[in-house]
């Protein structure tokens, strides 16, 4: 019988496609969702990925790729809710709008996906699934600036428990806790320096520390209802 596939949520770039593309190397069959189509997903295809549009800024857009996921496939191995938008905190009548879109991508999508995608991963033939949830340093800490981006954060941390009780002892349900693991485009070494000092580490990790806590949860049989802070030391500081 062939391995049942990983999904990905949000894989066309940054972290989710390192774990997507080591995935893959490691032997995996991996699906990864997309928002905008781009040149970049041709190679990922090439490599045997599965791609699926997907827009979670509703319901009817979560329910949507829910439909097309299980077109494609009849079980999963492991569930990365990965997709996310590091909106910061609008302003006036633009913040309500903002801390809904916000919810949905990183509370409701992950919460209609595991309660909808049970039976695929039930249906996986090898004895460990998994599901990991992408949270965020700041859930421990509040943001600034990024206030409903670190709210809806701490309610996805939150749903990792309830998860990991609830599906508890077939599925196993963690998240994963990052800083800042890569830079984006238009940030400037200023930026760059203030960053790696706000962590003991003093560094920019890169994808490469994500993915060795992805393969840790994925092959450790005894972890549910954890969260991996992966954050150089940002509480130390
Ligand atoms: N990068 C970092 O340093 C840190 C990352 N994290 C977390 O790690 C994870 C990966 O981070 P990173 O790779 O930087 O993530 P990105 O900011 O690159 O976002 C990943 C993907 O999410 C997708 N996405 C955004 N909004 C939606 C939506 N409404 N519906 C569907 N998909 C959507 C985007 O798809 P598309 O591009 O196709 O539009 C994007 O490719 C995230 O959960 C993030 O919050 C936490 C702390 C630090
Ligand atoms: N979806 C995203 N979430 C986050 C990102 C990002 O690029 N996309 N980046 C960060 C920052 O690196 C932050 O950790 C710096 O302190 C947070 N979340």
């Amino acid at each position: 019988m062939s391995a049942s596939p990983i999904l990905i949520t949000g894989g066309a770039q940054r972290l989710g496609r390192h774990c997507a593309e080591r995935l893959r190397d490691d032997g995996h069959p991996v699906i990864i969702s997309y928002r905008r189509e781009r040149p970049e997903l041709e190679a990922l295809r090439e490599r045997g990925i599965v791609t699926l549009p997907a827009d979670f800024s509703s319901e009817a857009g979560i329910l949507d790729f829910l439909a097309r996921l299980k077109a494609e496939t009849s079980s999963l191995r492991a569930i990365v809710h990965n997709a996310s938008d590091w909106a910061p905190d609008s302003s006036g009548a633009e913040a309500g709008a903002t801390f809904e879109r916000l919810f949905r991508v990183h509370m409701l999508a992950p919460y209609l996906i595991n309660l909808h995608a049970r039976e695929l991963l039930e249906a996986c033939s090898e004895p460990q699934r998994d599901i990991v949830h992408m949270t965020d340093y700041v859930v421990q800490k509040g943001s600034r600036k990024h206030a409903a981006y670190a709210a809806s954060k701490a309610g996805l941390a939150n749903l990792t428990l309830s998860f990991a009780a609830m599906y508890a002892p077939t599925i196993q349900v963690n998240a994963i806790a990052p800083a800042l693991i890569m830079l984006n485009e238009g940030d400037d070494e200023a930026y760059a320096e203030k960053a790696r000092a706000k962590s003991a580490m003093e560094m920019v990790p890169g994808p490469g520390v994500i993915y060795q806590s992805l393969r840790y949860l994925l092959d450790n049989r005894y972890v549910t209802g954890v969260t991996l802070p992966v954050d150089g030391g940002r509480h130390l500081r």
